[in-house]
C-alpha cells in the first residue's frame, strides 16, 4: 500500500520504518530540513535500539522516502498518517497548532481520497476538529481516522511490530477495511485490532497513560511511607505484584516519572475533565505527588550534606528520562540537577546517549564525562537518575577509589541494600528503610 507519514519524530519515524518493512511504499514528510537532509543520508536522527536496521534495508530497498514536502507526501499515501507534536500548553492542555495547522493545508492540497489517520495523542474531539480543519478546503472525499500509538521509547520497533493492541477510532467502513489491511501483519499473533468511534479511541490513549503514571505514582507513595515506618518497598512489591489483578510490571519506585508523554497527558486529561465542568481529583494528586517525587533525594542529600552543597562535587548517573532513549524531555534528572545547582553544587554526569541532549540545554553549568567512571572522580557522592544496564554490575572497588568518600544516593534502586552496604558505601535509595 502507499503510505505517508506527517512528523517523523519518535512516532512517525518507527510508523514508516516499521511499515515499509512489511512491505509498504512509505514517504516521510518532516518540516526539520536538517532531519529530512540526514535522514536521506541514511543517518537515524534520534537512538532508538534496533530501528537503524530496518530502516537502512527500507531506504535500500527503495520503500522509504524522506521529504519536506508537505504536497509531495499527499500526492502519494492513501493513508497520511499523523504522527506530530502536540506538545503541553501553557494551561496544561495539549497544544494542537502543528496538527490542525497539517490539518488546514492537507485541505488546501489533497486531490484524490485520503484516509487521515492521527497517531499524535489528541483530546477527546480532535478528530471531528481535523475533519472541519480538513473539510473548509477540501474538494475531494476524506475520512478522518484516530488510532492512538502506544510504542514505548527504547522498545518502539518491537512494540510497534508485535502491538498488544491496535486501537481504531472510526465510523466509515471505507476507511476500516483500509486500516485492517493495512494493520493485518501486526495482529497475526492474535492480538486484536479494537474498532471504536473516534472519541472513545482518542480518550482510551489518556485513559491508558494516566492509568499507568497513577500505578507509579501510587507506588512511589508507598515507598514513601515504608522509609517512614521501616517497611521494604521492594518486598512490598513483589507482594502485590503476584496478584494477577495488580500484575507486577509498573510498580517500579523511583524519582518520579518522565519522558515526552506522561507528565504532558495526564496533565492535558485533567485539563479537559476541567474544560467540561469535571474535578479529576485523582489526576490531580498525580501531577502534586510526581512532582515532588522528582527531587525526593534532595532532602536525603542535604540531611547527609547540610544545606549548604556550596563545594560539593556530585557525580551523576544517567540522565534520560529513562533508559535505552536518548530523549530528555521532562526528564527527572534534569529537576534533580537544577535543585544541586540552586543549592552551589557542581555536577559531573554521564548517560550512555542523552548527554548531547543536555550539553545543549544545560551547556557548560554541569561537566560530562565521556565514561561512566569519570563522573566520579573527586566527587562527594554519586547520584544514579537513571537505571541504564551499565551501572546495574559496576566495579565498587574502582568506584570506592575514585569518590572522595564512598556515597550512594540511588533513585532508581538499582543496588541489594545488604550488599552495597557491605561493600563499605553509605547507600540511600528509594522506600527501602
Ligand atoms: N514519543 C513517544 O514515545 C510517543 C508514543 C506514543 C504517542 N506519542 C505521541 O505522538 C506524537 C508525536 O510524538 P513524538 O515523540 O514522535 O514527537 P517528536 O517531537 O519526536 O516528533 C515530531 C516531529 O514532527 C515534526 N513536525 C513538526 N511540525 C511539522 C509540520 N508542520 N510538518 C511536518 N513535520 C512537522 C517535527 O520536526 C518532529 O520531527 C505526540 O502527540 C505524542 O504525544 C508519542
Ligand atoms: O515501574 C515504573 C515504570 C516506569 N517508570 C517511569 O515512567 C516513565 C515512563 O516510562 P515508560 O512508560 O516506560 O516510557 P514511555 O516511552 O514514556 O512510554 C509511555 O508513554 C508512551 C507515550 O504516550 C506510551 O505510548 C507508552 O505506552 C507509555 O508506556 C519513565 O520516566 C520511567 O522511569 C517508573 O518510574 N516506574
Amino acid at each position: 500500500m502507499k503510505i505517508s507519514v506527517i512528523g517523523t519524530g519518535y512516532v512517525g519515524l518507527v510508523t514508516g520504518t516499521c511499515l515499509a518493512e512489511t512491505g509498504n511504499e512509505v514517504v516521510c514528510v518532516d518540516i526539520d530540513q536538517d532531519k529530512v537532509r540526514r535522514m536521506q543520508e541514511g543517518e537515524v536522527p534520534i537512538y532508538e535500539p534496533h530501528l537503524d536496521v530496518l530502516f537502512l534495508r527500507n531506504i535500500e530497498a527503495g520503500r522509504l522516502t524522506f521529504t519536506t514536502s508537505l504536497k509531495e507526501g499527499l500526492g502519494h499515501g492513501t493513508i497520511v498518517f499523523l504522527a506530530l507534536p502536540t506538545p503541553e500548553d501553557e494551561d496544561g492542555s495539549a497544544d494542537l497548532k502543528y496538527v490542525l495547522g497539517v490539518a488546514e493545508e492537507i485541505g488546501k492540497l489533497i486531490s484524490e481520497y485520503r484516509v487521515i489517520v492521527d497517531k499524535s495523542t489528541v483530546p477527546v474531539g480532535t478528530s471531528e476538529k481535523v475533519h472541519a480543519a480538513i473539510a473548509k478546503s477540501a474538494k475531494c472525499e476524506f475520512d478522518v481516522v484516530s488510532n492512538p500509538e502506544f510504542l514505548r521509547e527504547g522498545f518502539a520497533v518491537d512494540d510497534f511490530l508485535k502491538p498488544e493492541r491496535i486501537v481504531i477510532g472510526s465510523q466509515s467502513e471505507r476507511a476500516i477495511e483500509l486500516m485492517k489491511k493495512l494493520y493485518k501483519p501486526f495482529v497475526r499473533s492474535g492480538n486484536p485490532m479494537i474498532v471504536m468511534d473516534e472519541k472513545s479511541a482518542e480518550l482510551t490513549k489518556y485513559a491508558a497513560n494516566a492509568f499507568l503514571a497513577t500505578k507509579i505514582t501510587f507506588m512511589n507513595e508507598i515507598a514513601n511511607f515504608c522509609e517512614r515506618v521501616g517497611a521494604d518497598v521492594d518486598k512490598v512489591r513483589i507482594g502485590m505484584g503476584t496478584d494477577s489483578r495488580i500484575g507486577k510490571r509498573f510498580l517500579f519506585p523511583g524519582i518520579g516519572y518522565g519522558g515526552s508523554c506522561f507528565p504532558k497527558d495526564v496533565k492535558a486529561l485533567h485539563k479537559s475533565g476541567k474544560d467540561s465542568g469535571y474535578e479529576f481529583q485523582i489526576l490531580d494528586s498525580v501531577i502534586r505527588v510526581n512532582h515532588k517525587q522528582k527531587t525526593i533525594l534532595i532532602p536525603k542529600i542535604t540531611k547527609y550534606f547540610g544545606e549548604d552543597l556550596k563545594g560539593r562535587r556530585f557525580g551523576v548517573w544517567g540522565l534520560a528520562f529513562k533508559p535505552e532513549t536518548d530523549d530528555i524531555r521532562e526528564a527527572p534528572a534534569l529537576y534533580m540537577i537544577e535543585e544541586l545547582l540552586k543549592r552551589g553544587a557542581e555536577i559531573a554526569a554521564f548517560d550512555p546517549e542523552a548527554m548531547e541532549n543536555v550539553k545543549r540545554r544545560l551547556g557548560d553549568r554541569i561537566s560530562f564525562a565521556p565514561r561512566m567512571y569519570g563522573a566520579l572522580e573527586d566527587a562527594d557522592a554519586l547520584i544514579i537518575c537513571t537505571e541504564w544496564g551499565v551501572f546495574r554490575n559496576p566495579n565498587f572497588t574502582l568506584m570506592k577509589e575514585l569518590l572522595k568518600a564512598p556515597v550512594i544516593f540511588d533513585g532508581r534502586n538499582l543496588y541489594d541494600v545488604e550488599e552495597i552496604r557491605s561493600e563499605g558505601f553509605h547507600y540511600e535509595s528509594i522506600g527501602r528503610g
